[in-house]
């Protein structure tokens, strides 16, 4: 069970770092969600803040900007859990303080009772062993090959890879479907199979929770569906918990359970996904299910 207690999440007015990604494309979340290292953090911080500019954060009275305002959610064992919301809503922000790469301004967040906010060191590499996360632009490494992209969090929790390891590694890429692309880079895949590796990746250290971010917005509808059934039939075949941050009701409607309707940084309405989608509450809802009378 996660919950998450009063949590608020304030940044300083951002400003631009004036660096630009790095050339390979390499998404710094990705690495950053893996290690407890500080400078991957920051530099994922870094490039969050600076994609944060190009999105022109509304910044308030008092100079912050308030991503998450009292936010209070449970998400149960073995649930597949929505957080949506229009651009901007906090999203991105309350998934990266689920799994620490943002510690909240405050508020808790308990994993089966344990505040893990001040978690650090081998304790925060641990817990994000059973946090797994995917990304939108799916943050996979583009000189590795797709059997050492799923070998990669073997070799961010021990330092090495063992042929256990790539037995297992192999074993995910074939419950994926991709087993034949072992040896093939990432370039030579189309958007969905990057997506099925980098979820074969996640499942690598067998998390307790999967945090699914716009893990579908990149990619056309046929494959939207392939991922998203797989990722329904992992959870029903493992028990783990699926988060899923998304802008689309469709996406919603197609496998979660529960909902979170985040708009300016709160929680303007959750409950099961049949309740909301029949009797929504708040206008934030409506727009998102297309229910609006644009000549009110
Ligand atoms: N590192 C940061 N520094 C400053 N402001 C930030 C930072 N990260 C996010 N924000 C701001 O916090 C607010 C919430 O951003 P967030 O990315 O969480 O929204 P979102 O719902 O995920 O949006 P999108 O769907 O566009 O990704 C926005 O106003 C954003 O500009």
């Amino acid at each position: 069970m996660i919950s998450i207690k009063h949590v608020y999440k304030s940044f300083a007015a951002p400003k631009a770092s004036g660096k630009k990604r790095r050339g390979d494309g390499t998404d710094m979340s990705y690495a950053a969600s893996v290690s407890g290292n500080p400078a991957l953090g920051a530099a994922a911080v870094v490039q969050a803040a600076d994609e944060a500019v190009e999105a022109l954060a509304p910044v308030e009275a008092d100079g912050f900007v308030h991503a998450l305002s009292d936010i209070n959610i449970e998400i149960a064992d073995g649930d597949i859990f929505g957080i949506i919301g229009m651009s901007g809503a906090g999203k991105s922000t309350l998934v990266r303080t689920i799994n620490l790469l943002e510690r909240p301004t405050s508020g808790t967040i308990e994993v089966d009772g344990r505040d893990v906010t001040a978690l650090s060191g081998e304790e925060l590499r641990a817990y994000r062993r059973r946090v797994a996360m995917i990304f939108q632009n799916f943050g996979l490494l583009a000189q590795k090959t797709v059997l050492d992209n799923v070998c990669f969090p073997f070799l961010a929790a021990s330092g090495k890879v063992t042929e256990e390891n790539r037995a297992r590694a192999l074993e995910l890429l074939d419950r994926v479907g991709l087993g034949e692309k072992a040896r093939s880079y990432p370039s030579q895949l189309s958007g969905g199979q990057k997506q099925r590796v980098a979820i074969a990746r996640a499942l690598a250290c067998e998390p307790e929770v999967i945090l699914c971010d716009e893990a579908t917005s990149a990619l056309d509808p046929k494959s939207t569906n392939t991922i998203l059934k797989l990722l329904r039939d992992i959870n029903r075949e493992t028990g783990v918990t699926l988060v899923v941050i998304t802008h689309s009701m469709d996406v919603v409607e197609k496998i979660c359970d529960n909902v979170a309707v985040l708009e300016r940084g709160r929680v303007v309405e959750q409950g099961s996904v049949a309740k909301v989608f029949a009797e929504p509450q708040a206008e934030a809802t409506r727009v998102l299910l297309g229910k609006v009378d644009w000549d009110a």
